[in-house]
């Protein structure tokens, strides 16, 4: 394995972007891939993998190379040592890596790796909540899992297509996937690459969305023909989903207090030919005033701490304070207490978010329920997925009943 030049120059002005100037890893990656329209598949792999890695292990990297933050161009090259060290690498003999210490950096991974905040790389704070809400074992299990690289699933659009023909066209293409047994819309491919870029995607037969996520569209309960709500839909993952679940019969009310978000849905919407999806941002209170009691189904994918999507999105580990923690849980509540009221007498409403955190999820639930707007509802049943059980990523969902 060799390493090149202007590929870990690029990993360094990457790790710059985000670990000092706040920037978010995903849009670094984008923008870093756009800058030399030579680069190969395999070179943006190496761009965005290695990243992404570091984004990762930074606390653990950090450590090793006996740096701290903010981080100078010298520091960014020491941590990009061990990595490549305990990648192993053969270091080429670039000014940057002069004198990297191989051997004590082996050691330095062996002994850290005895103390879980290192070895798993978490900041103190959250290791400590980790701990304290799910038990140290399944905290301990679950931070491994969710340190893990995440597998890339698609959700076939059924609007326009099958799995078994999505597959077979995909597989034209040289890309080979697998069902997953228990998700029905599910493929995964047995190779990371870019399916951005396929026909297939263009024309709308497919959506990058992780098999956990794909669970909560069934979970609501809907049918062809039904008024459902998604009053947090950002760019509209499940709202397209909910849309191919209706056979684009009935409507599907996707809001967000975000325009642009809902304008990125919009152009989603139109590649995978939803017809039944209106969007409306959410500017003040009378765009939910105006649906109380109206709707067959809501669903509130509600804003959460991410901590459950750290496979995908690790910088999360060290943007996530617990300021922000306490606000969101905050936000949580009082979406849940005023988007419940679209729900019409009888009706089924799901609350969901991306977290592995109780008191994000069953928590926020039981404290709903006993609120005035609560006790109109009834818990059916709830799911609590772990990465380390399921493989896919960590994920909540609860679905309640409006009282007829
Ligand atoms: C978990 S994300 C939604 C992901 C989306 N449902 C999907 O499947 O792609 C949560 C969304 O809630 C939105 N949000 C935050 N505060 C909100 C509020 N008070 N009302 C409605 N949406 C809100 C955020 O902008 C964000 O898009």
């Amino acid at each position: 394995m060799r390493l090149h030049r202007n590929l870990v120059f690029a990993v360094i002005d990457g790790l710059h972007l985000i670990f000092n100037e706040n920037e978010y890893a995903d849009k670094v990656v984008e923008k870093l891939l756009k800058r030399d329209k030579r680069w190969g598949a395999r070179d943006r792999g190496f761009i965005a993998e290695t990243v992404y890695d570091i984004v990762r292990w930074k606390r653990l990297y950090a450590e090793i190379a006996e740096v701290k933050e903010p981080f100078n161009r010298e520091n960014l090259w020491r941590i990009f040592a061990v990595w490549a060290v305990l990648r192993g690498y053969k270091l080429p003999d670039w000014k940057q890596l002069e004198g990297t210490p191989i051997r004590r950096i082996k050691g330095r991974f062996d002994e850290l790796s005895k103390n879980r905040v290192y070895r798993e790389s978490i900041p103190d704070w959250l290791d400590k909540l980790g701990g304290k809400e799910l038990g140290t074992e399944i905290w301990t299990n679950e931070l491994a899992a969710l340190n893990a690289q995440a597998d890339v699933i698609l959700r076939v659009n059924t609007l326009k297509t099958t799995k078994e023909k999505l597959q077979g066209l995909l597989f034209d293409n040289n890309i080979d996937t697998a069902f997953i047994k228990g998700y029905p819309d599910a493929l995964k491919l047995k190779e990371r690459t870019n399916v951005f870029t396929t026909e297939a995607f263009k024309n709308g037969y497919f959506e990058v969305q992780d098999a956990s996520s794909q669970l909560v569209g069934s979970y609501l309960d809907v049918a062809p023909g039904m008024r459902v709500a998604d009053a947090c839909a950002g760019a509209g993952g499940k709202s397209l989903h909910l849309a191919a679940l209706m056979e684009n019969k009935g409507q599907v009310i996707s809001m967000d207090i975000y325009g642009n978000k809902l304008k990125e849905l919009k152009r989603r919407a139109k590649r995978n030919g939803a017809h039944n999806i209106e969007t409306r941002e959410i500017d003040s209170t009378k765009v939910i005033k105006k649906l109380h009691g109206k709707m067959d189904r809501v669903l509130i994918d509600a804003p959460c701490s991410g901590l459950g999507v750290l496979r995908r999105n690790p910088d999360a580990k060290w943007k996530l304070q617990p300021e922000f923690l306490e606000e969101i849980k905050q936000t949580q509540q009082q979406i849940l207490q005023d988007y419940s009221r679209m729900v019409k007498p009888g009706g089924k409403m799901v609350y969901a978010t991306c977290s592995i955190l109780p008191s994000e999820n069953q928590d926020q639930v039981n404290k709903f329920l006993k609120t005035e707007p609560g006790q109109e509802f009834k818990l059916v049943k709830e799911e609590r997925i772990l990465s380390h059980q399921s493989g896919f990523d960590g994920f909540y969902m609860a679905l309640l009943e409006r009282k007829s």
